[in-house]
């Protein structure tokens, strides 16, 4: 499938009134999800679980890799440092840097940290997840980009903000990452909002690594798709359960 087709797809199943779940693949694939999901709501607002911000321009990019890119072309303050690239004539800048939040980053390159200074982008590094928590995180998260829950949110999962020790099968690894405990409860809080419209979990790449790596990667993509949807760990007991007696 093409972004277009991609982005088409989205917005069709959004106006059935669905929730729409992408798995990935590459992270520039979020371009199209979000740009989607932004034709159907207006306002949105992203909540980007990420090792990296994903922010560089085409002029900023070290590897040239699209996937360091999608948050460049759809955020309208960044077009003026934006090049029209040929095949992406279709894309509508369509979200603000005031509606971006990034969870978990800790590979930052120079002019992705030069943009988020100077838009002042919502940011939890790991180490402010280490020092705040989670729970105070995406409180915080909330309060800066969502404060009074009339949003719709995009929910941008790349595997990779896991620690390579849950998730190694991905291509652009970065150690000391979230634990997938973490993980899943950012998004089982998340989902509590009830605000979620848009889930993209990306990254996954099971020709990488050892057959266990692909496991153990896929494994942890499922649990966090589990836990948003409600999957808990409470056991659920019988109407009828009676305690046996000697
Ligand atoms: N979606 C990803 N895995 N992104 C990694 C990006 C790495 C680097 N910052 C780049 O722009 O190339």
């Amino acid at each position: 499938m093409t972004l277009v087709q991609i982005s088409d797809k989205v917005e069709e199943i959004l106006r059935c009134g669905q929730t729409v779940v992408t798995l990935g693949g590459d992270h520039s694939m979020s371009v199209a999800t979000i740009h989607g999901h932004a034709k159907v709501e207006n306002d949105l607002a992203i909540i980007w679980i990420d090792a990296h911000p994903d922010i560089n321009t085409p002029l900023t990019s070290a590897s040239g890799n699209i996937h360091g890119m999608p948050l460049s072309f759809l955020t309208k303050e960044l077009q003026p440092y934006v090049p029209k690239l040929p095949g992406f004539e279709w894309l509508k800048p369509c979200i603000s840097v005031k509606d971006i939040a990034f969870i978990g980053v800790r590979d930052i390159d120079k002019a992705e940290r030069y943009i988020i200074d100077k838009y002042n982008i919502t940011t939890f590094t790991m180490r402010d997840i280490d020092k705040l928590g989670m729970e105070c995180v995406l409180e915080r998260t909330i309060e800066a980009i969502n404060p009074t829950l009339n949003k719709k949110i995009h929910m941008s999962f790349d595997i990779d903000s896991l620690d390579p020790a849950f998730a190694p099968s991905t291509g652009t690894p970065v150690p000391y990452g979230l634990s997938l405990r973490e993980g899943m409860f950012l998004v089982e809080e998340i989902a509590l909002t009830n605000k979620v419209t848009g889930i993209d979990l990306v990254e996954i790449n099971p020709d990488l690594g050892s057959q266990r790596d692909q496991f153990t990667t896929i494994s942890a993509a499922a649990e966090v798709l589990y836990a948003f949807f409600g999957k808990r760990t409470k056991t659920q007991l019988p109407s009828d359960y009676v305690l046996p007696k000697p």
